[in-house]
Parts: structure tokens; C-alpha cells; sequence
């Protein structure tokens, strides 16, 4: 596969994962401003689902114009129902509005904002038409608006993820890290999390709130990492972008595995067993996110394993940018089998053996297979 042959779909989705960075960014002083009692409220998570919504409807909008293709087909998380009632209108009409705040910067990073505002219908529209559902050919962009829903709530890591599956297998994939510094090693410095704290500086704010969008192309053998874009300037494409590859360590006794934060979306004693066996001696790293696959890419950490529990079906917005990212950064990602992960089945990654392992290098990975294999039978997985 030549480079130029996905270069304006590379384009385009490296600039739309920009812009649903700033937009997330955005939404989340807005939760700063607001103080910490709105984001713990259980019955208002509408910060959230502003952000995710609007993501979706952002690059929905922007793929389908930059692709002149209203049937462009788009797999992502969130899905226009709950969005359509009618006593949620105001949650309706503020999704809106950042939509239009987003899509007005759209030149800032090379794309065209709409001749006029979009309106309410036209934003469920770009939302709605994100209800593919993928499969074994064709085109399909995979998308999660905002993966690791918990961090962006607290603060910390999440990412926005887009990939694009031709034939059942994935050829691009574009991850921004907005709480993802560009500079390395950060995430050995243990990550605290950052509470909505009004009285926290401004400059503390900006310093803090820098971070990158990663992206990759199948078979290019490279990937690369590039520093959001400031204030008032213009997104520089592709000058600003740096190279990344995965980390050189292959000793398990230097190298560091990261996982969920939650207990409920991986076994962490599991994991923890998994690793001591393969003679880790590290503290495992907890990364809310997609931001997991970023830190093997860029080297800060050697291995990512997950291991849902029983029954729990992993879905591909979840991994697809993050597996190709990994892989042409020198990785390996395959599911605790050791077989690649399957993108060609639909929503789901249907057949998956257990578990998901990320990893630096070729010899980790026997390891870690053959540390899965060994404990297995005695785990309550
Ligand atoms: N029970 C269960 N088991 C495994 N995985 C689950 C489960 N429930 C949800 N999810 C999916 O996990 C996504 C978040 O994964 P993380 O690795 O970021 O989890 S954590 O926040 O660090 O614990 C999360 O993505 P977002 O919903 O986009 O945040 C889910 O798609
Ligand atoms: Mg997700």
C-alpha cells in the first residue's frame, strides 16, 4: 500500500481529531468553571454527553463533507435516542451550540466550517448517521468520541480515537490525548489525578492541559505524534509531527505493564499474577483509556494487557486506532491467544481468546503468552 493512497483520509482525520480535542478541552474548563459538585452529581452527567455528542457530530459532519458522501459509513459509540426526547431539549440545544463553536474554528486546521450554523436537526442528523455497524467490506470510520469517560470526568486521561477499517481490516488510526503531554516519560511519574479545583492557576490549567495526537497508517512502518494546537495559532500539517516507536526494554524485570483503572473492566489480580510470573518487578501503571495504547507507542510503558470479565464483549471503537498505532510503532497486539484481533465482524471483536495484550516487542509477548497459558486454568476468569 502507497502512502499517498490514504493521504487526504489520513489528513482529514488527523484535523478532525484536533478539533475534537480543542472541543473536549473546552468542556472540560467548562466543568472547571462549574466546580467539582456538577461533574459528581449523579443525575447530571451532561458534560459528558455534551462532549461525546458533539464529538460525534463533528467529525460526522466533517467526513461526510470532506468526502462529499452523505452515506459515508461511521461506527461510534453513541447513538441519537436519548439526544431526540424532548424534555432534554436544552442538553439538545447545548450540544449545539459547541458544535457550531467547534465547526467555526474548522479553518484553524484546514477545513471549512459550514456556510451557516448548523441547526438542531442537522446536528442529530451527523450524529444519527453514525449507526453503521462495520463488517467484513467496505469502508467503515470507527469511532469513539470520548473513550475513558471516567477520566475525562476526573480530569485525567482520555482519549478521542478514529480509524478507518477497509476490508475488514484497519488502515488508519488517529488517537487524541489531550492530557497527554508530548513529553516523554511522564507516565512513570505517577499520574495523581487532577480534581476540578477552582482555585487551580491558569498557567497550572495550560501546562497541564497540553497534550497529543497520535496517528499511524497500516504497512507505512511509522508512527507519529504531533503537539496540539495553541490558542491562536494553525495546525501545522504534517510539519509538526515527530516520530514515536515503542519502548527498546525487553527485559521483564525493567519493563512496566498498564491496564484499567477500573477493577471492573480488567482482573487486576489477574494481570498482577500474569506479570510476576514473567518476572516483572514494577508497580503496574492504571491509565484510564486508549491513552494505554499511546503510552506502548511512545515507549513509556512496555506492556498493556486487559482481561475483561467473562461474558463482557470488547468493542472496536475501543481498540482499532490504538492496535495499528502499536503496530507501526514496532509493536505486537494480539488477544491472549496470540491470534491479531479480529476488526472484520462488526461492532464487536467477535472470537477474541480471553484477553487483550499490547506489547513493545516480540519476545515480551511470548512471555506473556506463555505466562497466560501457564496460569489459566487456576484463575477464576
Ligand atoms: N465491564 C467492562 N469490561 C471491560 N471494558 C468495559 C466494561 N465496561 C465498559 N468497558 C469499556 O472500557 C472502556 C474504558 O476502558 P479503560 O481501559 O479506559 O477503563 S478504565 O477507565 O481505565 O478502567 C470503555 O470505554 P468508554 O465507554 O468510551 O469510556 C468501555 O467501552
Ligand atoms: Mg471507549
Amino acid at each position: 500500500m502507497g502512502d499517498a493512497n490514504y493521504a487526504r483520509e489520513l489528513g482529514v482525520a488527523v484535523r478532525a481529531v484536533h478539533m475534537a480535542c480543542a472541543l473536549c478541552q473546552r468542556v472540560q474548563a467548562g466543568l472547571v468553571s462549574h466546580g467539582t459538585g456538577q461533574v459528581k452529581s449523579k443525575d447530571d452527567d451532561s458534560p459528558v454527553t455534551v462532549a461525546d455528542w458533539s464529538v460525534q457530530a463533528i467529525v460526522s459532519w466533517i467526513l461526510a463533507e470532506s468526502f462529499q458522501d452523505q452515506n459515508v459509513s461511521i461506527v461510534a459509540e453513541e447513538d441519537v435516542q436519548t439526544l431526540s426526547k424532548a424534555e432534554l431539549a436544552d442538553l439538545l440545544a447545548s450540544v449545539t451550540k459547541t458544535v457550531n463553536e467547534s465547526l467555526a474554528e474548522a479553518p484553524k486546521y484546514g477545513l471549512q466550517s459550514p456556510k451557516k450554523a448548523l441547526g438542531a436537526s442537522q446536528v442529530l442528523e451527523a450524529i444519527s448517521r453514525c449507526n453503521s455497524t462495520g463488517g467484513p467490506t467496505g469502508r467503515h470510520w470507527v469511532l469513539d468520541p470520548v473513550d475513558g469517560t471516567l477520566g475525562f470526568v476526573r480530569g485525567d486521561q482520555y482519549a478521542i480515537a478514529l480509524a478507518l477499517i477497509e476490508d475488514g481490516k484497519v488502515i488508519m488510526g488517529v488517537l487524541g490525548c489531550p492530557n497527554y503531554p508530548m513529553k516523554n516519560g511522564w507516565l512513570n511519574h505517577h499520574h495523581h489525578h487532577h480534581q476540578y479545583d477552582e482555585s487551580m492557576s491558569s498557567s497550572a490549567t495550560d501546562t497541564w492541559e497540553k497534550g497529543c495526537v497520535i496517528y499511524a497508517q497500516k504497512g507505512s512502518g511509522k508512527a507519529w505524534m504531533q503537539p496540539l494546537v495553541q490558542q491562536n495559532k494553525m495546525l501545522e500539517w504534517p510539519n509538526s509531527a515527530r516520530q514515536i516507536k515503542v519502548s527498546s526494554i525487553d527485559d521483564p524485570g525493567l519493563a512496566t505493564f498498564c491496564e484499567p483503572v477500573e477493577k471492573a473492566n480488567s482482573n487486576h489480580s489477574f494481570t498482577a499474577g500474569v506479570a510476576h510470573s514473567m518476572g516483572f518487578k514494577n508497580q503496574p501503571l492504571r491509565v484510564h483509556s486508549m491513552v494505554k495504547y499511546a503510552a506502548i507507542a511512545r515507549g513509556d510503558a512496555e506492556i498493556f494487557m486487559k482481561f475483561a470479565r467473562c461474558g463482557y464483549k470488547e468493542k472496536i471503537w475501543d481498540h482499532a486506532a490504538g492496535v495499528v498505532i502499536v503496530e507501526e510503532a514496532g509493536g505486537v497486539v494480539t488477544d491472549a491467544g496470540g491470534r491479531p484481533l479480529d476488526f472484520s465482524r462488526g461492532t464487536y471483536l467477535e472470537g477474541l481468546d480471553r484477553g487483550i495484550v499490547a506489547c513493545c516487542s516480540a519476545k515480551l509477548h511470548e512471555g506473556f503468552i506463555g505466562a497466560v497459558y501457564a496460569s489459566w486454568d487456576s484463575s477464576n476468569l
